[in-house]
């Protein structure tokens, strides 16, 4: 389970064989301890390297041997000899390094890791802490802020960041072993005292409360995301209606109309979910193609979890008729009104009765749907996320005629399908989109300020985002938004008078994303938007010089004068205008708590969990401190409404800014009022 050899002369070579990942049984604790004790005996042995076999250091201790009853030695005593040892002792790290892995590179007076080396204390995701040396030893070895981070967190960090933060001492990209042991040589010999970790002081740090005090609030704040997850399940309407007044109807059988990408996404949700679907396309090739692609997804995710595919559940036309005798309909064809409005027509003559029929559409106007049918009471929104088998929210959209019986189906075939969902009412975007917009319109006002798409990026992705916003529009592809704004009549095109304006309808407007489309820009599905991808399709973004010259032009067409913009002033004003939109939903009462907000922001657009949510971050930061900074902007900015604080945040502040779970006294107040 350990073998020790001799290399290049006086170095003892230490490989941990427990395949595949080297856990430390202990068997591998037990072969550790021996080689070490016949290493540091053998007087022609000057060095030791410790590594692992098959490129793979160690993960940590073998979880299978946790229980009452741990045979074989104790950790402790292991991690201690390695550590006083009198012959420098190298960790040669590569493939993984975690929980009891890392704990022995820890314990080890040098560490060489490989550049493609994940480290980590992940001990936490088990509910242990790490007790064999790492509470001890990496705050001293990196500090107790960056300490505190891994060990509560149990995030995987990269060789690279690694080295930064002082974890390991090299980095290599050749072969790792060869050069821990070419290490080990150069270091015969010198003295190892101030090598050993455990011997350092532990650092003081004159803010240590504060810091304590920041991991409290992500843990209040994750703690709070864990009930706001349940509390969406609780739903209730403005009418009173609500979750425990409403009972759900059975679906045996639904269908999905229009198989685009979220069409499919939504039929192998259902199909997972082990509900009977029929596939409706009317287009013969993308019929086939969609069959094709719901087949695959399907077998891969039943490998995946070991069960059998769900593909007998589905039949596949290309006739609407085939819808006649389902329980539930979701239409996911194209986002376009009129077309919607007809296929809702077709719905409605075609279903048996009583036929709930729902709407994938992400902002369209539900009432205009419903309109078109016989029972616009049976019609809802049910908002997926792409990809929609993976994504875990779901806005189930009620509008002003919907049943709360058709809202109570909605919520409970999302919860039948794994998702979260969470029901709001019917205005523009409903309430993530809606956010959204404002977010999207100070990043692009920044811009205009002197700002680069990296520079807004760099500081919400620090803020704890997956992507920043120009690199998640590029994602999503910048034609959606462009043809959202042209069908509002907002995005007029440049012309070749050059002459640009920046205000439509009295408030300021940024034609910055319209241009970019008008240059055949639409993000990686073209391979150039905010960045370059080398080609369409492409995944990694580059700078692109293209995008820096147009905002040089465009500052000097209009008279910008760039200025210096931070970090701070980024996510204030795309962070603090989103909460204001948040807080307007909420006044108006389109969704019926924050943590409805909150749970949408953290399952549906990246919004980091440790940070509860726009509105549970409000609060955190203080109210009076977004109200203060929005009221700052807003005097600058009067002709940027998003900016305005809203009357809840002001009627919140002027209450002593009460906790997230107090606000809805005073919303209901505000609701009842206007
Ligand atoms: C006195 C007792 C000694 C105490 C020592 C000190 C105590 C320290 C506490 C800990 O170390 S707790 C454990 C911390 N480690 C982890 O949580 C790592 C868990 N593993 C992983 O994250 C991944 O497996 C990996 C290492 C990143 C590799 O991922 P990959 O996708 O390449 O492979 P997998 O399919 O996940 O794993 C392959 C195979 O190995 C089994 N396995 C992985 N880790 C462990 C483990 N720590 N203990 C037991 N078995 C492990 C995994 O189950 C797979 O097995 P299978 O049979 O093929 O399913």
């Amino acid at each position: 389970m350990a073998q020790l050899s001799y290399v290049s002369g006086s170095v003892g070579l230490i490989t941990l064989q427990n395949p595949p990942v080297n856990v430390l049984s202990a068997a591998t604790r037990q072969g550790i301890m021996e080689s070490m004790k016949k290493a540091l005996n053998d007087p022609k042995v000057k060095s030791v390297v410790i590594c692992g076999q098959n490129g793979v250091f160690c993960a940590g201790a073998d979880i299978k041997e946790f229980g009452p009853n741990i045979s074989g030695p104790s950790i402790v005593p292991l991690i201690y000899d390695i550590e006083v040892a009198n012959k420098p002792v190298v960790a040669a790290i590569e493939g993984s390094a975690l929980g009891g892995g890392l704990e022995l590179a820890l314990t080890c007076h040098y560490r060489i890791a490989h550049s493609k080396t994940r480290l980590g204390l992940p001990e936490v995701t088990l509910g242990l802490l790490p007790g064999a040396g790492g509470t001890q030893l990496l705050p001293r070895l990196i500090g107790i802020p960056a300490s505190l981070e891994l060990i509560t967190t149990g995030r995987h960090i990269t060789a690279a960041e690694a080295l930064q933060l002082g974890l390991v001492d090299h980095v290599t990209q050749s072969d790792t072993v060869d050069s821990a042991v070419k290490f080990a040589l150069s270091v015969e010999g010198e003295p190892l005292d101030s090598r050993r970790i455990s011997k350092r002081p532990c650092p003081h740090l004159p803010d240590l409360d504060a810091v304590f005090e920041a991991v409290m609030q992500k843990a209040r704040a994750l703690q709070y995301s864990f009930f706001a997850q349940r509390a969406v399940g609780r739903w209730s309407m403005p009418s009173g209606a609500s979750w425990n007044t409403s009972k759900a109807r059975p679906v045996h059988r639904a269908a999905v109309l229009g198989l685009g990408t979220m069409g499919r996404g939504i039929t192998v949700a259902l199909a997972q979910a082990g509900v009977s679907v029929v596939a409706v396309e009317i287009q013969e090739k993308q019929l086939n193609e969609a069959r094709e692609h719901v087949y695959a997804t399907l077998e891969r995710g039943a490998q995946q979890s070991g069960v059998s595919p769900s593909c007998a559940n589905i039949t596949y036309s290309h006739d609407i008729q085939a819808v006649a005798d389902v329980d539930l309909v979701i239409e996911a064809v194209l986002e376009d009104l009129s077309l919607k409005e007809k296929v809702f027509q077709q719905l409605s003559a075609i279903c048996k009765p009583g036929t709930l029929l729902c709407s994938n559409t992400s902002s369209l106007d539900l009432n205009c749907l419903a309109s078109q049918t016989k029972n616009p009471e049976l019609v809802v929104g049910m908002h997926f996320f792409a990809p929609a088998h993976v994504m875990k929210l779901l806005e189930v959209v009620y509008g002003s005629k919907s049943s709360p019986e058709a809202v109570a189906t909605a919520m409970q075939l999302g919860k039948k399908m794994g998702k979260i969902s969470v029901a709001v009412g019917n205005c523009r975007g409903f309430v993530g989109n809606r956010m959204l917009k404002p977010y999207i319109e100070q990043s692009y006002f920044l811009l205009e300020e002197g700002a680069t798409p990296e520079l807004v990026d760099k500081a919400l992705e620090e803020f704890g985002f997956p992507m920043g916003v120009f690199r998640m529009s590029d994602l999503s592809g910048l034609d959606v938004g462009w043809r959202v704004r042209k069908e509002d009549g907002l995005a007029e095109p440049v012309g070749t008078s050059g002459q640009i304006t920046r205000l439509r309808g009295g408030r300021r407007y940024s034609p910055l994303g319209d241009i970019l489309c008008e240059h055949g820009r639409f993000g990686q599905k073209t391979g150039l938007g905010w960045y370059q991808y080398g080609r369409p399709g492409g995944r990694v973004a580059k700078s692109d010089p293209w995008v820096f010259n147009l905002l040089e032009e465009y500052r000097a067409r209009l008279g910008l004068t760039a200025r210096p913009i931070d970090q701070q002033e980024v996510l204030e004003r795309c962070l603090y205008s989103l909460i204001n939109e948040g807080l307007c939903i909420l006044e108006e009462g389109f969704a019926s708590s924050p943590e409805d907000i909150d749970v949408i922001y953290v399952f549906g657009y990246g919004w980091p969990k440790h940070r509860g949510g726009p509105m549970f971050y409000a609060s955190m930061v203080g109210l009076a401190t977004v109200l203060e900074r929005l009221d700052h902007y807003y005097r600058s900015n009067p002709d940027v409404p998003s900016l305005k604080p809203c009357k809840l945040l002001r009627q919140l502040v002027a209450s002593g800014s009460p906790p997230v779970h107090k606000w809805k006294e005073i919303t209901k107040k505000i609701q009842n009022r206007l």
